[in-house]
């Protein structure tokens, strides 16, 4: 016997709610419009004038009683303030067991008709017009002639100082503790999609850190390819500083693991390989001379196969296999270049058979959950299994951190399902993936890969090469601002700098063209970008529905989002519904504040909750508008909702529109 939950709307219209003949439409019929869209159920509509039927409890006590009577009710309130201050959606359920899901396509259809004005539609879903009874989602729709002057700060070689001197300005902003009303305290909150820096030796220190933070980085990643514990230690340290100290920013730490990663071994200086020459990797340890170098992998001369192509840096030079004895792999130069230390080694098509999680990565991981970090990219991973097998591993540790899986191995493509299904996102590792697989396929997968993230909802980010040339430029190539503005289009939640700010020249000048590219592109996406299925995904729960409604509404008035979250579910479901405005996530966990830095359009904001609902939406409006998020006299949208009940009964989600 199946349990069906159904949908029962109990309406409070107040008597003035009438659409207007000139094609607007006031957030009442907003709030309206869009929770009728979806819920094909027996409806019943009672004219009042109520301020808040949450407050009301004899209302709502008589009407759930009412609706009980009602088999498997689900229970919308609308209530539209007189005061002209809020308007509030309250939902609550009753589940019922029921043998027939009754349908009600056709009462479904009239009521959609009967409340949706006629140019309504083509406001909110403009494709629906003529499908009222099916869910579809807008696509992105991109304006390129739409500019957004306000938002963007030019970047040219010569804005080093103009950097130094924004920065000088929000420290010093930090350090009165002051903000000026009307503009953001930092101009990171305005962009969306984040950004990731790799910290190395051109970033490890505090100021470093400080700078980059400031600058635009949300997230710090550290590549356990390179470096030890103590120096890693230091980064996390100085970042949890940073944390700390911060009155409205959160750096989140990503811990990147090494991984089966094939690697030549030291040499004591650079050898020059010239096309034709011939060339040995051997699998004994120690060797570097000017034709022989060692390889860290056991089994690398029997993965290899002769004819094979080998590819050092992910192309950077490349040598053919030629034959092969007990140890070693001899090989021909096809490209030549300057072998350094340490570099990459890739098989064209082909992933090493070491598993995905090596010893050295356990314990690399044991040492992320010591120092409590918020993410681990994990390198080469092949099948959910290993995912799996992580994730028993930190709920047996009783950690809290997010797995965000990297697709850069031939292996991983045919199970791209089944590993971010059991990831908590994933990262477009397009150096190694572009080694393992022919270079052309990177897009496309780019595209598919960010697809299928955005239609499950996991965290999606693009890695690799976004401004390489300027590890010793400082001004990139139009086609790596191209690129950058493309993952923004394609709707990754972050893109990453790797060598850029781990050991490139201009590290704070790679960030400022991160930020200023992604700003601009973002002024250039006019209406919503939910993926085609998300809707189909998520409809059927509760918190779902409050995030896809919450952002038709905030979409459609224009208004930004605030929402508390203690363990984040809440902001990261809206930001897979990619609202126009941003997520004000309220929380009162620092974890869960550092990790939301990772999400697409959350600008997460620590502060304690009180146990009055009503005394926390206020410090928090409050709060925002002293920190120049928010107006007086602006409308957000807030919503309660989310797995973990803040302020509400067990089975009750709302959303208002508040004026600040
Ligand atoms: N923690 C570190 N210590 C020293 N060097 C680092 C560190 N992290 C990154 N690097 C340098 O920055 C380069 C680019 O970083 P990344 O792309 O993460 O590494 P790789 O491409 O080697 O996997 C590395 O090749 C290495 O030279
Ligand atoms: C991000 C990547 O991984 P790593 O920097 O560890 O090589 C990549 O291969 O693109």
């Amino acid at each position: 016997m199946s349990v069906y939950k159904e949908y029962s709307l109990l309406m409070y219209i107040f008597c003035n709610n009438t659409h207007h003949d000139d094609g607007q439409f006031d957030r009442n019929e907003v709030v309206l419009y869009v929770f009728c869209r979806v819920l094909g159920s027996p409806t019943l509509y009672l004219s009042h004038d109520l301020t808040s039927v949450q407050h009301n409890s004899t209302f709502f006590i008589f009407f759930s009683t009412l609706l009980s009577f009602v088999p498997s009710a689900y229970c919308i309130f609308l209530s539209l303030s007189l005061s002209a201050k809020m308007s509030q959606v309250v939902a609550t359920r009753s589940f019922h067991s029921s043998l027939t899901r009754p349908t009600s396509g056709s009462a479904h259809h009239r009521l959609l008709t009967s409340l949706k004005p006629p140019t309504f539609a083509s406001k909110v879903c403009p494709q629906q017009r003529n499908a009222p009874s099916k869910v579809r989602y807008p696509s992105c729709r991109v304006n390129a002639r739409k500019s957004a002057p306000a938002e963007v700060v030019p970047v040219s070689p010569e804005d080093d100082s103009k950097i130094e001197e924004e920065l000088q300005q929000l420290r010093g902003m930090q350090l009165l503790g002051d903000t000026a009303v009307g503009m953001w305290s930092k101009p990171t909150f305005r962009r969306k999609t984040k950004i990731v820096c790799t910290i190395g030796p051109s970033t490890n220190t505090r100021e470093m850190i400080w700078k980059l933070a400031e600058a635009g980085m949300n997230v710090a990643r550290m590549n356990m390819s390179h470096g030890d514990h103590a120096s890693h230690q230091k980064v996390i340290d100085l970042v949890k500083e940073y944390n700390a100290q911060s009155k409205d920013n959160a750096i989140a730490i990503m811990l990147d693991t090494k991984g089966p990663e094939v690697r030549s071994g030291d040499l004591p200086q650079p050898i020059v390989l010239t096309p034709g020459q011939e060339f040995t990797f051997t699998i004994r340890r120690g060797v570097g001379t000017a034709d022989c170098v060692s390889v860290n992998y056991d089994d690398f001369v029997n993965d290899v196969e002769v004819g094979d192509m080998l590819l050092v840096d992910g192309g950077m030079m490349s040598l053919v296999v030629k034959s092969k004895t007990g140890d070693s792999v001899k090989c021909e130069v096809v490209d030549g270049g300057e072998l350094k230390s340490r570099r990459h080694l890739n098989v064209r098509g082909k992933s090493a058979t070491l598993p995905s999680i090596t010893e050295k990565d356990w314990d690399d991981i044991k040492f992320g959950v010591d120092n409590k970090v918020d993410f681990y990219a994990v390198s080469f991973v092949k099948d959910a299994q290993v995912v799996h097998e992580l994730k028993n591993y930190l709920k047996s540790c009783d950690a809290d951190i997010h797995v965000i899986v990297k697709i850069e191995s031939a292996d991983s493509i045919p199970n791209l399902h089944s590993i971010i299904t059991a990831s908590d996102g994933a990262m477009v590792a397009r150096g190694d993936l572009g080694a393992e697989l022919p270079i052309e396929e990177v897009p496309l997968l780019q595209e598919e890969i960010i697809s299928i993230c955005r239609s499950m909802g996991k965290a999606v980010i693009v890695a690799t090469n976004m401004l390489e040339s300027m590890i010793v430029h400082p001004t990139p190539t139009r086609a790596e601002v191209s690129d950058i503005a493309i993952a923004v289009r394609e709707g990754s939640d972050a893109i990453m700098l790797s060598g850029e700010t781990a050991h490139g020249k201009f590290p704070l000048k790679a960030v400022k063209v991160m930020h200023t590219v992604a700003l601009r592109t973002e002024a250039t996406i006019t209406d919503g970008r939910l993926p085609p299925n998300i809707g189909n995904v998520f409809k059927n729960h509760m918190s779902e529905m409050f995030a896809y409604h919450a952002t038709m509404m905030s979409n459609t008035l224009g208004t930004s989002t605030v929402v508390f979250t203690r363990s984040g579910f809440m902001a990261i479901l809206l930001s897979h519904y990619r609202p126009s405005g941003t997520i004000f996530a309220f929380t009162d966990q620092k974890r869960t504040q550092q990790r939301l830095a990772l999400y697409q359009g959350v600008c997460p904001i620590y502060m304690e909750f009180s146990k009055d609902a009503e005394e926390t939406f206020t410090r928090a409006l409050d709060l925002l508008q002293k920190l120049g998020m928010v107006k007086a006299g602006e409308e957000v949208a807030l919503v309660q909702s989310g797995k973990q009940p803040i302020w509400r009964f067990q089975s009750t989600h709302n959303i208002q529109v508040r004026t600040v």
